[in-house]
């Protein structure tokens, strides 16, 4: 069984990459993300709970989202192995994270991080929000404040992986294609 974390800034690229490596590997692609945007469309209560933090592009707090990780793991009990975009996005998530996998004698095998420049990557996200229609991509001052979150909250989860000899990082400047051939390279390195 593998477990990836695909880690980046907003608007790296790890949702567009999840894409083609859940398939090619066989892996359940969970992405928080998705899941609060399903939540907030069909307007349940951990959507409505969700978006009074996304829409300020705030993250929403660990104990909710660990919650709704942890229950969509355990919606696939016969998974090949997982494929976490958009989670852990803090330390307190990522331990979260490594106690409910040991629990279940599992772990997380890499974390690929995709690299790119902020300024490029304000700049997709605006292109994004033009037809996405999310809220959090349509305003430069949601989206720094994401960026702002990122380098609080989420940056330091480099170290934690790097830590632990599970950190890889990989050029996410380049063709979608180019991209996912990089990421292919360390998933079957590993
Ligand atoms: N692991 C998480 N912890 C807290 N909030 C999250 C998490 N994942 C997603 N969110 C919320 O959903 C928003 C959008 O996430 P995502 O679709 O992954 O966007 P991005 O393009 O910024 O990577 C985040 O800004 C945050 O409010």
């Amino acid at each position: 069984m593998i477990n990836i974390v695909l880690f980046g800034k907003p608007g790296a690229g790890k949702g567009t990459q999840a894409e083609f490596l859940k398939g090619k590997y066989n892996l359940v692609h969970l992405s928080t993300g998705d899941i609060f945007r399903f939540n907030i469309k069909n307007d349940t209560e951990l959507g409505q709970l969700a978006k009074t933090f996304m829409d300020k592009g705030d993250l929403v707090p660990d104990e909710v989202t660990i919650k709704m990780l942890q229950s969509e793991v355990d919606k696939n009990p016969n998974a090949k192995g997982f494929l976490f975009d958009g989670f852990p996005r803090t330390i307190a998530q990522a331990e979260a994270l490594d106690a409910f996998l040991s629990s279940k004698q599992q772990e997380i095998t890499a974390t690929i991080a995709l690299e790119a420049d902020d300024e490029i990557l304000v700049e997709r996200l605006l292109e994004r929000g033009k037809t996405s229609g999310r809220p959090d991509d349509q305003d430069e001052e949601k989206i720094r404040n994401r960026y702002q979150e990122y380098n609080e909250k989420t940056a330091p989860l480099m170290d934690y992986y790097k830590g632990k000899n599970k950190f890889y990082p990989v050029n996410g400047i380049g063709s979608i294609e180019e991209i996912t051939e990089r990421l292919s390279k360390v998933i079957e390195s590993l």
